[in-house]
């Protein structure tokens, strides 16, 4: 699935493109210039690193970072979003939390570093509730190496492709309450995207209040978009989200109450990537199984 970013990394008027490992894109930050009071608890309280430590361990993640930027360089790790605990600030965060408490299963699908489920367990979540999936073990091995918890973090990852479905990710099936997609349904086209979500019908539990919940790039003028320079790939606004979950029902025998909030987050209004323009946004969805 990831072949389509070892392309030529420039497109017809020089400009780079995703799949180039040119640390002049402007989706590489060269540095980290300060930590949220939430990313320092995380580092010292979780991964036990001494305060004045903090910035030479990140320092180390700039070396972890580079070697992940080598494989496969995406965004996300270009742009530091691994220590980004982006599903903490969903307002569903604490539901999901005490959910997770009960029992309740959740799946972290594409979830590279794994800092999102590092974030529920130290926030309380019981590491057997929670499920991680990966394409790249580079991805996980990064984790690991990060928050220092190779030994402890206790959470099952399980390599796989979501779009295998004779693969490892079956022993999930019908067993998830919940399914967060971090920046992952974007890396696809329409058709992609409904079988990756067909897929996640497939993991939740066929009952009411399941549910899927992320963000990644929208448009508020739905549209496919390049990406690197053999993909393209698509961005939905609030209408054809809810279509793509019309299309999800129809084939899965289900009905989904679908949430989308746009907004300009995700340094969108520094409008330095080539693949943003004047109507690109964050999408963020929470999407609850109601039939
Ligand atoms: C853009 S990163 C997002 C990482 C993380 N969820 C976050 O929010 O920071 C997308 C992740 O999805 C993984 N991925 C891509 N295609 C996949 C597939 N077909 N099956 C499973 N994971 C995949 C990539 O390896 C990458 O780690």
């Amino acid at each position: 699935m990831d072949t389509h970013i070892e392309v030529a990394a420039r497109d017809p008027n020089s400009r780079l493109l995703i799949g180039s490992r040119d640390k002049d894109v402007a989706w590489y930050k060269p540095n980290l210039i300060s930590l949220t009071e939430p990313q320092r608890d995380l580092f010292e309280n979780y991964s036990h690193v001494a305060p004045d430590q903090v910035i030479p361990h990140i320092l180390k993640v700039f070396n972890q970072r580079d070697k992940a930027w080598d494989f496969l360089p995406l965004p996300c790790v270009g742009m530091f979003r691994f220590i980004d605990f982006e599903l903490s600030m969903s307002p569903l965060y604490s539901d999901i939390l005490s959910r997770l408490k009960a029992e309740n299963k959740l799946l972290d699908l594409g979830c590279c570093f794994g800092q999102d489920m590092r974030k529920l367990v130290h926030d309380g979540a019981p590491p057997s509730s929670i499920f991680g999936a990966e394409l790249r073990k580079e991805y996980v091995d990064s984790g690991y190496d990060l928050f220092l918890d190779r030994d402890t973090f206790g959470v099952k990852i399980i390599m796989a492709d979501v779009f295998d479905t004779h693969g490892p990710l079956n022993e999930l099936e019908d067993q998830m309450d919940m399914i967060h997609v971090g920046l992952f349904l974007h890396l696809f086209d329409w058709e992609g995207q409904r079988k990756a979500c067909e897929r996640m019908v497939s993991l939740l539990k066929k009952q009411e209040g399941v549910m899927v919940l992320g963000h990644q790039l929208g448009n508020l003028q739905p549209k496919d978009v390049p990406f690197g320079a053999a993909q393209k790939v698509f961005r939905h606004d609030e209408q054809t989200f809810e279509r793509l979950w019309m299309e999800v029902g129809e084939n899965t025998g289900s009905t989904w109450d679908v949430k989308v909030t746009l907004d300009r987050g995700m340094g969108i209004a520094e409008n330095k990537r080539p693949w943003d323009d004047e109507n690109t946004r964050k999408m963020t969805f929470e999407v609850v199984r109601i039939k």
